[in-house]
C-alpha cells in the first residue's frame, strides 16, 4: 500500500465534539516537541491536574421554571462590549501548530467573535494580526530589562489598536519544564518571534515600580496576569490597575500552587468589586466557564484549548473550539435558568 503523502489528509473536524476530543487529535497533528511544549505543565504536573480537578469537583445548583428563552451572553470589559465571555488566552509560538500560525487565530477569533490576547512570543508581526482583526484584540507583554524596547512596544501595539494590555507578572523565571526537556524543544529556525529577541531570562527584576510606570504613559487599560495572592490583589488595586487575571499559567510555572478557581473566592472577597477579575485556567466545559463567572470572573480565558484547534484545523478549528465552549455555556445557563451573566451568582453552585 502507498503511504499516504503529508497533507493529503483533509482534517475532519466533524468528529470532534468538545474541547477533550481537539486536544486528543491534536496529537496526530503536532510534532512530539510542539505537542510536548504546550500539553506538559511544571514539574509533577500537580497544578495542571488540579485545575480541572478543581473545576470537576464543584456541583452546580439548578433552578428552575425561570424563562430562559431568551438568553444573553454579553458581558462589557473596559468600555468593550463582548457577545460572550471567552477570550483566547495568550500563548507563545502559534506557527509551531499550524504554518498560518497567528494569522489562522486571529481568523478563528473573527469567525467565533471572541477577543485576542495575542502573546509577546507571536510568530507573525503585531501589525499583520491587527489587520486582519474583526473582533477586539489585547497585548500581553512579557517585560525585558530593556525598558525603553518596552515603551516601545507597548506604544507600538497601541498604535495598532491593541485595546488593553495584560503585564504578565507570575514568570520571573519559566518553571521546572521536565518534558518540555526531555523532548529537545528547540524553536524550528523558520519559525521567528519578531518582537521578542532571545529566551525568557532577564536580569532586571519586574516589581510594582515598573507596574506604575508603565501606567504613566498607558494609554489602554493595563491588567496584571498572575495574580492567585488575594494580598496581592489587593496591591493591584492600590497600584490603579484596571484588572487581574487569576492565572496560575496552566500549571506550568511554579508546580502545587491551587487551582486557580479555587484561589478565585478569596479574591472575589478582598477585591470587592473594585475591578474586574478576569480567570484562565483548564477551563474546558461551558460549566466551567459558568462557575467561574459564579464565583467572581467577569470572563475567562483558554489557553491550550486553542492551541489544540490550531492543530487540528487551523482558523476552522480555533472556531470551532471556541463556538463548542460558547454553545455549552448557553446550555448551562438554560438547564441553570440564568437568562443572563449577571444572573449567575454563587446561589448556582452547590454549597
Ligand atoms: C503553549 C502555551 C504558551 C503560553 N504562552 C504564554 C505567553 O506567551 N504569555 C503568557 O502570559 N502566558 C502564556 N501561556 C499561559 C496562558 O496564557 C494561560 O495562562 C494558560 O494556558 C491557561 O490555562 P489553560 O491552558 O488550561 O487554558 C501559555 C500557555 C501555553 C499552554
Ligand atoms: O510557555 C509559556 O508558558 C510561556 O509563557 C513562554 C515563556 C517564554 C517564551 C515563550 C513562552
Amino acid at each position: 500500500m502507498e503511504a499516504i503523502p503529508p497533507g493529503a489528509l483533509t482534517r475532519d473536524l466533524s468528529t470532534l465534539l468538545n474541547l477533550f476530543d481537539f486536544e486528543e487529535s491534536a496529537v496526530d497533528w503536532m510534532t512530539k516537541m510542539a505537542y510536548e511544549y504546550v500539553a506538559s505543565g511544571a514539574a509533577d504536573e500537580l497544578t495542571l491536574r488540579w485545575n480541572r480537578q478543581a473545576l470537576d469537583a464543584i456541583r452546580l445548583n439548578p433552578t428552575v421554571l425561570t424563562d430562559v428563552s431568551q438568553l444573553d451572553t454579553s458581558v462589557s470589559l473596559f468600555g468593550t462590549r463582548l457577545s460572550h465571555p471567552i477570550l483566547i488566552a495568550p500563548t507563545a509560538y502559534h506557527r509551531l501548530m499550524h504554518p498560518e500560525g497567528e494569522l489562522a487565530t486571529v481568523r478563528g477569533a473573527g469567525a467565533a467573535s471572541a477577543l485576542y490576547v495575542v502573546s509577546s512570543f507571536t510568530t507573525t508581526p503585531l501589525a499583520e494580526i491587527a489587520q486582519r482583526a474583526t473582533q477586539p484584540l489585547w497585548f500581553q507583554l512579557y517585560v525585558r530589562d530593556d525598558r525603553a524596547f518596552t515603551q516601545n512596544l507597548i506604544q507600538e501595539a497601541e498604535a495598532l489598536g491593541y485595546r488593553a494590555l495584560c503585564i504578565t507578572v507570575d514568570t520571573p523565571t519559566p518553571g521546572v519544564r521536565n518534558r518540555e526537556h526531555r523532548s529537545h524543544f528547540k524553536l524550528p529556525d523558520d519559525v521567528r518571534t519578531p518582537h521578542m529577541g532571545g529566551p525568557l531570562v532577564e536580569k532586571k527584576p519586574l516589581t510594582w515600580k515598573d507596574i506604575e510606570w508603565i501606567q504613566s504613559f498607558a494609554k489602554t487599560p493595563v491588567l496584571l496576569k498572575g495574580i492567585l495572592n488575594p494580598d496581592d490583589a489587593e496591591r493591584a488595586v492600590e497600584s490603579g490597575v484596571s484588572g487581574i487575571i487569576v492565572s496560575n499559567h496552566g500549571g506550568r510555572n511554579l508546580d502545587t500552587v491551587p487551582a486557580t478557581i479555587d484561589a478565585l473566592p478569596r479574591i472575589t472577597e478582598r477585591v470587592d468589586q473594585r475591578m474586574p477579575i478576569l480567570l484562565d485556567g483548564g477551563i474546558r466545559r461551558g460549566t466551567d466557564v459558568l462557575k467561574a463567572i459564579a464565583l467572581g470572573a467577569s470572563a475567562v480565558l483558554v489557553g491550550k484549548p486553542i492551541c489544540f484547534g490550531l492543530a487540528c484545523g487551523g482558523a476552522e478549528g480555533v472556531a470551532k473550539v471556541l463556538q463548542i465552549l460558547q454553545h455549552e455555556l448557553e446550555l448551562a445557563m438554560a438547564l441553570t435558568g440564568r437568562a443572563t451573566l449577571a444572573g449567575i451568582d454563587r446561589s448556582v453552585i452547590w454549597q
